[in-house]
């Protein structure tokens, strides 16, 4: 690997026009509502993060950008094109890391990124590609060989040969060691600095936080949450937590204004976990806390390891996905 970059996921064109353009989507599989009426554009240097529970409709999404499926409703379009309608339009000009790789088994690495490498009108050098994506040294190495994280290496090199403008990525890197991963979210920066448009779905939360300029998570064939890292967090609030103390329920703890509360269960003890939301958080957090050191000294306890932190993308995560018991 010999890419080199910073670590923040870096300021996109804001005033360039989107290439991928996605409204009120609609992907219906028989009777069963898959995707119901997604929104999102991407623009080129960007990397747009589609977050969601298993089953959500993220991979259906991708697949109706790629072309594979035609959508029930909506409008799709890439550069302008309809990709199902219009495929030849848009060839050599998006490509794709898919969750089925499509590999074959008996050829080689290197076989496999020139074979790539020879549908694309632009190519880059086969070479350079196995050495960004770190398989120089498995170049004469059959698929059949490789591991799973190797094989997402030479899928995503497959992709990166054709020298892409939009770039699809189906849970990318799925299977590597940590180290690969983060070898991978560097070459992801460097293609976005070079103007790549990129969406990607991962369930590495990590993942989104380090390289999506926007994100959006996705429930039930919905967006329930989008915009960039720091607008979701802020918009979700800050948390107060403290250890329950004993003979304390649920239903006796206080409820400040603006806040709404739950009890969680973390290293064998319960918590109560405080999110305060609206406008000056600030304020409401310092006025919550106050309440709480009040309410604490009329019942004689005290508050175990109070504290107040920003919302994390896994408390918004979480509370999309309805696995708080939030009240
Ligand atoms: N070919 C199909 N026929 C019928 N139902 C399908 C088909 N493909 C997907 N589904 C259903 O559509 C829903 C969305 O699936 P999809 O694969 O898009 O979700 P996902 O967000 O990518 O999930 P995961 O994170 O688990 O990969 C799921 O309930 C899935 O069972």
């Amino acid at each position: 690997m010999t890419t080199t970059s910073t670590e923040s996921p870096g300021t996109p064109p804001a005033a360039a026009e989107p290439v991928v353009t996605v409204r009120d989507l609609r992907q219906s599989y028989g009777d069963f509502e898959a995707v119901r009426g997604v929104s999102f554009d991407i623009r080129p240097g960007e990397l747009f993060a589609l977050l969601g529970t298993n089953g959500a409709g993220k991979t259906t999404t991708v697949d109706v950008l790629e072309g594979l499926r035609r959508a029930t409703s909506g409008t799709v379009r890439v550069f302008g094109h309809d990709p199902y309608g219009q495929p030849a339009a848009l060839r050599g000009r998006t490509n794709a890391v898919l969750q089925g790789d499509g590999l074959l088994d008996d050829l080689t690495v290197a076989e496999t990124v020139v074979l790539s490498r020879d549908l694309a009108a632009d190519p880059r050098d086969p070479a350079e590609v196995m050495e960004l994506v770190g398989l120089t040294d498995k170049r004469s190495v059959a698929v059949r060989q490789l591991s799973g994280g190797q094989k997402r290496r030479l899928a995503l090199a497959c992709a990166l040969v054709t020298r892409p403008e939009v770039l699809y990525l189906d849970e990318p890197t799925t299977g590597m060691d940590p180290e690969g991963r983060h070898e991978i979210w560097r070459l992801l920066r460097d293609l976005k600095e070079q103007g790549t448009a990129i969406l990607l779905t991962t369930h590495y939360l990590e993942e989104a936080e380090r390289l999506a300029d926007r994100l959006a998570i996705m429930h039930r064939g919905e967006i329930r949450v989008e915009g960039t890292l720091q607008g979701v967090l802020a918009d979700w609030g800050d948390r107060i937590g403290f250890r329950m103390p004993e003979d304390v329920g649920i239903a006796d703890l206080p409820r400040p204004a603006d806040t709404s509360v739950a009890v969680e269960t973390r290293d064998q003890a319960l918590w109560a976990a405080y999110t305060v939301s609206g406008p000056d958080i600030a304020g409401r957090a310092s006025a919550a806390v106050a309440e709480l050191l009040a309410w604490a000294g009329e019942h004689g306890t005290s508050l175990q390891h109070l504290h107040v932190r920003g919302a994390s993308l896994e408390d918004v995560f979480l509370r999309v996905a309805g696995d708080l018991n939030q009240n």
